[in-house]
């Protein structure tokens, strides 16, 4: 079922949450068109209107999440089937969702996946250690993301890519795994695809401005 993808490549995440500058409006679907007019093969975004504003924008695959707080848990992306629901009806082609090994969610989440399938979409579980990718590949989610290695407390701490996760998930789960989290330079994709990974994910390197601004003012003040 994961063959939705024509080929490998890149997908580009593009997500401004309500604190940020680009939030609103057009924004993440000129980003995306942006980005599928320069060879993206796919798109990831968070939240229902920049779903339907990207689905509408270009005809790649769109990755779909709902970022939620939710008082008192650690888990964000797409936490409960209210989320879920509202990302199946907004016609996004898979879901992504927080499949770490918090808060009981190992044992808990099926449902979500058996929903997105029961709804003919498919599910892309962002974990943080092999273990988890083990126990999501088990539960059975069509693609595996390293995105949120380094956003557990006992997942690896790191400035960049995390490449040896991503080397263990592809010698040791069968379905594609994705790279994503902290790929800021050309370099860092091509080695995340060195490493195995059927696509890699690009965010902020490509559409948080502020975050890329300010890694050019600290560069030439540090210098
Ligand atoms: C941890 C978390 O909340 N990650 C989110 C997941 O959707 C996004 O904020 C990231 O931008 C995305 O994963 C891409 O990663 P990067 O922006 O590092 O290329």
């Amino acid at each position: 079922m994961s063959d939705i993808f024509p080929m490998k490549g890149l997908i580009v995440s593009c997500q401004a949450l309500e604190h940020e500058p680009l939030h609103g409006g057009d924004t993440m679907a000129k980003m995306a068109r942006a980005a599928v007019q320069s060879g993206a093969i796919g798109i990831r975004t968070n939240g229902v209107p920049d779903i339907l504003a990207i689905k509408e924008e270009v005809n790649v695959p769109v990755i779909g999440l709902i970022k939620r707080d939710i008082p008192g848990s650690a888990i964000f992306i797409t936490p409960t089937l209210d989320e879920v629901k509202a990302i199946v009806s907004a016609k996004a082609d898979i879901v992504a969702l927080d499949v770490t090994n918090r808060e009981g969610r190992l044992a808990s989440v099926k449902p979500l996946i058996t929903y997105a399938h029961q709804m003919g979409v498919l599910v892309m579980a962002d974990i943080s250690t092999l273990e988890e990718g083990l126990a999501a590949e088990e539960l059975g989610v069509d693609f595996i993301g390293t995105t949120l290695s380094g956003y557990t407390p006992y997942s690896t701490q790191q400035e960049g890519p995390d490449l040896v996760l991503l080397q263990q998930l592809c010698e040791f789960v069968k379905i594609p795994v994705v790279a994503e989290g902290r790929i800021w330079t050309p370099e860092d994709a091509a080695s995340a695809k060195r490493a195995g990974a059927s696509y890699v994910v690009v965010g902020s390197a490509i559409t948080r401005p502020q975050l890329i601004t300010s890694r050019y003012v600290k560069a030439v003040i540090d210098c």
